[in-house]
């Protein structure tokens, strides 16, 4: 009898063991296609069921069986997903400019700029010109250097705000607060003359751009199943056109406004954003012939990669802090030593000397970077880690995967600071604290990817990197700070590597400034 039920289970652990064996090999991208491997897929769906609410988090965890390259069809997306430092080093770096394009995701079909992207772009010529563009003029250096004043005054009008806030008791909503002061920083780098002129363009244009967001991030379920993305179903495509229409007839008033004012004595330093793109518009020896379409869709473009990003990012940055009031004293203390008795407010002239300050945001972006997954598309066919990767082939690479690893960060779901100092430190000798830091930003050490890399890494890290400090070391100086209820820290609701919705924690960022420091010099306690 024993033996029989021995029997018995034995074959039926041999079947069930072959028969997941070859289901494994049939639905699998198996090495038989050269594909890399992954997990087995359902009809229509792919692995949509494998996947929960924080996709990055998901592809992270099926990675640890699938390894650093696997294949995951979500709806009728195929893309290869990178999920370590060595595989991405690949991509973002030895094979850049084979991987230099991006693929789209989202409802392109209702734009009405059609053809006219710089974000998207694909590698070519129109998104070299723009890039030339931005590094040698836009954002150049001593571009940014130019834009210290609106960032200073910027900062300077939200904690006016925030004084006033404290000396009522009331509690404040920092998302709210953010994204208006990240708005107007944008909208005077951009269009300076006219915010001079109506006050109310960035309020405008935040409203548009919100708009626009909320509808575009709607489209997700039906793009997954391809032919379904045409069709309108929720009415969201026509929102979305609408939405546009209403930017469009915005920025066409400003646009004329700017020719129509436009002198010949304007000197350099006094050029606004878009008075470099009508330069650059009415330049008969321009390399590319820009079009009107492709100056107004990049200017929303650019509201549109960084409104919700820098003011996700200065959220996560206030709510670890909150969250660790002994990380949160330290960076108050190092205020303190480098403004010394001067008793006045941080510039940022004194950023270079606050490594532990830039160590806690660039420890928040790693925690909880706002894109999680970067996008690439390959240009030609190759092997990466031995597997073929044909032209076309869509890659995500799990920058939130790959920032959490074990073998690059010790106890990596923990926010320590400290850890990017020592680094920082050892290399101070080399090329200077700061230099060092800023490369790193910009992901030229390929385990760290809050910005991206490669070509089509953030183009605007430096300028944001420089509103996150600036805004962060100001709070941190002059207020102490509380979650409003009984609560003394934030409940993260949102699992982390899911910023879509801009906000820290999932929900409002609602707390209390209680005034230590007075920046303007006459509440001081
Ligand atoms: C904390 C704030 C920000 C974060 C965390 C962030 C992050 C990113 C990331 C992860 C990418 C994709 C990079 C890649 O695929 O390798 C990106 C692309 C980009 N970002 Fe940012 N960004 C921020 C703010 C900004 C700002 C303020 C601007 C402009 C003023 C900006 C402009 C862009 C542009 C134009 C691209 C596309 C570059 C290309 O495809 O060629 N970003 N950003």
């Amino acid at each position: 009898m024993n033996l029989d039920m021995n029997y018995t289970s034995c074959s039926y652990l041999f079947f069930t063991f072959i028969t997941i064996f070859l289901l494994h090999r049939l639905f699998s991208s198996s090495s038989r296609s050269g594909l890399p491997p992954g997990p087995l897929g359902l009809p229509i769906l792919g692995h949509m069921h494998l996947l929960r609410s924080s996709l990055p988090r998901s592809l992270q965890s099926l990675a640890h069986t699938y390894g650093p390259l696997m294949t995951i069809r979500i709806g009728s997306l195929h893309v290869l997903v990178v999920s370590d430092s060595d595989t991405a080093k690949q991509i973002l770096k030895t094979h850049d400019p084979d991987f230099a394009s991006k693929f789209v995701f989202g409802p392109r079909q209702f734009n009405v700029y059609k053809g006219a992207e710089f974000f998207n772009a694909p590698y070519g010529p129109y998104w070299r010109f723009m890039k030339k563009l931005c590094m040698t003029k836009l954002f150049a250096g001593y571009q940014l250097d130019r834009f210290v004043d609106i960032r200073e005054e910027e900062t300077l009008a939200l904690l006016t705000s925030l004084v006033e806030r404290s000396s009522n008791g009331e509690a404040c909503d920092l998302g709210l607060e953010f994204t208006a002061l990240t708005t107007k920083i944008l909208s005077k780098m951009v269009m300076g003359k006219r915010c001079r002129q109506n006050s109310d363009i960035p309020v405008e244009i935040r409203k548009i751009v919100s708009d626009i967001m909320a509808c575009a991030t709607r489209f997700g379920f039906m793009e997954l199943f391809g032919p379904l993305r045409d069709l309108d179903l929720f009415g969201n495509g026509k929102k979305l056109r609408s939405s546009i229409w209403q930017y469009d007839e915005l920025v066409e008033k400003i646009l004329k406004e700017y020719e129509n004012d436009k002198t010949n004595e304007e000197e350099e330093k006094d050029k606004d954003i878009v008075d470099i793109l009508l330069d650059t518009y009415n330049d008969p020896k321009a390399e590319l012939k820009l079009t009107m379409n492709q100056i107004k869709f990049f200017i929303l473009e650019l509201f549109m990669a960084s409104l919700d990003t820098t003011s996700a990012a200065l959220q996560w940055t206030m709510t670890e802090l909150i969250n660790h009031q002994d990380i949160f004293a330290k960076i108050r203390d190092e205020i303190k030593s480098v403004v010394g008795t001067s008793n006045r407010l941080i510039k940022e002239l004194d950023l270079q000397k606050l490594p532990y300050l830039q160590a806690a945001i660039k420890e928040t972006l790693r925690l909880h970077p706002v894109g999680p997954l970067l996008r690439r598309e390959s240009n030609t066919d190759m092997k990466i880690n031995g597997y073929d990767v044909k032209s076309g082939t869509k890659i995500f690479i799990n920058a939130y995967g790959i920032m959490r690893d074990p073998t690059t960060y010790k106890d990596p779901d923990k926010f320590i600071p400290e850890r990017f100092l020592v680094v920082e430190q050892d290399t101070e000798r080399k090329m200077g604290y700061y230099q060092q830091y800023m490369l790193e930003l910009k992901g030229q050490d390929v385990n760290y990817l809050a910005f991206g890399s490669g070509r089509r890494g953030c183009l605007g890290a430096s300028h944001a990197s420089l509103v996150l400090s600036l805004t962060i070391g100001s709070l941190v100086q002059c207020f102490n700070w509380t979650v409003k209820g009984d609560e003394d820290k934030i409940k993260i609701k949102l699992p982390t590597g899911f910023s879509a919705s801009g906000t820290a924690g999932g929900s409002s960022l609602m707390c209390s400034p209680e005034l230590c420091f007075d920046p303007f010099g006459y509440k001081t306690k």
